[in-house]
């Protein structure tokens, strides 16, 4: 086989096998089989043996980690990660909407979603490119952690369009993997997580990112801090956005018209909670047009367009 034969073999693979871990780490619905990934990984891992000069970065082979780093250096937020508000009661929902009406002077739809408990993160892409992966510190300078997230499966390396943006999310390990390592940690005689937070926190700060990688983390990505060439006027329409680039974007989000639909949408995760395979702490709620949150903008601290309602904590399993 010419040389050109083989690098378009190599090349192929490598894109046919991205594809079938996008439908199972992103979209959560396989497209073959657990044995059938397999043989063609390894068919790929012979394949890059044999020829070295094929492998490129955005290989699946390359999601297995294996550099281990001598410390995290720091990464500036060029746009700060703010935090929340919180809300701990339908009254203060009241009052928050309320506080938003007169501010702007009409009623708004609200976009609601899951409260993540898992650790914020931000991506950066150039032309498409995963290039920086940061954790969050102290809003304006965190560490990065770009080797690890490389290898976070539902981390697209290759964003569908070669665009340069920024977003953010949270990195989370799910509650069957919490469950295993903590299973694997106590044979072990090592100490166990205390919670899945804990465990994804202690998971991606790992200097051997070949332990990361075996850590099972995923992630949920919810807000574009820059832009670039995306033109989206809701938080709705900026989610279905990063979903069809690449992204892993949670589904159980919904728009709401007023308290009482927020309320109800709470209350029916509430409910949910416990059958969800990841965890969660609350629920965040947003005005749903962008434009209008840059109208309402930011307090000190935090956006006056969002707040965060926390479920009270939960009854100790009796
Ligand atoms: N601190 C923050 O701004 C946020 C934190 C979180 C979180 N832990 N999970 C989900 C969302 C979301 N869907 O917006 C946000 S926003």
């Amino acid at each position: 086989m010419s040389d050109r034969a083989i690098e378009e073999k190599i090349y192929a693979l490598q894109d046919q096998l991205n594809e079938y871990a996008h439908a199972y780490y992103v979209k959560d619905a396989p497209i073959i089989t657990d044995a059938e990934y397999d043989r063609l990984y390894q068919e790929l891992i012979q394949l890059e043996k044999d020829y070295p000069a094929y492998i490129r970065s955005q290989s699946p082979t390359q999601r297995v980690g294996g550099v281990v780093l001598a410390g995290f250096e720091k990464a500036v937020h060029e746009i700060p990660l703010y935090s929340l508000n919180d809300a701990f009661s339908k009254e203060e929902l009241i009052v928050f909407d309320q506080r938003v009406q007169k501010a702007l002077g009409h009623s708004v739809s609200y976009e609601c979603e899951l409260k993540i408990d898992g650790l914020s993160i931000s991506l950066k892409y150039e032309n498409g490119q995963f290039v920086r992966g940061a954790t969050r510190g102290d809003g304006s300078v965190g560490e990065n952690i770009t080797e690890n997230l490389k290898t976070v499966r539902s981390i697209p390396m290759t964003l569908a369009e070669p665009i340069s943006i920024e977003v953010r999310g949270e990195c989370y390990m799910p509650k069957q993997s919490f469950q295993q390592l903590n299973e694997k940690r106590e044979e072990a005689g090592l100490e166990t997580f205390a919670n899945p937070r804990n465990a994804a926190a202690g998971s991606l700060r790992q200097l051997d990112t070949k332990i990361t990688a075996q850590r099972n983390l995923s992630t949920f990505l919810y807000t574009v801090a820059e832009f670039g060439p995306l033109e989206v006027s809701t938080q709705e329409a900026a989610l279905q956005s990063l979903e069809a680039l690449g992204f892993k974007i949670n589904p159980h989000r919904r728009v709401c018209h007023s308290v009482d639909e927020i309320w109800a949408y709470i209350e029916e995760y509430h409910e949910k909670r416990s059958s969800l395979p990841y965890e969660i702490d609350g629920i965040v709620i947003k005005v749903n047009q962008l434009a209008l949150q840059d109208e309402l903008g930011f307090t000190v601290k935090a956006p006056r367009w969002a707040i965060a309602y926390k479920f009270p904590p939960e009854e100790a399993e009796t």
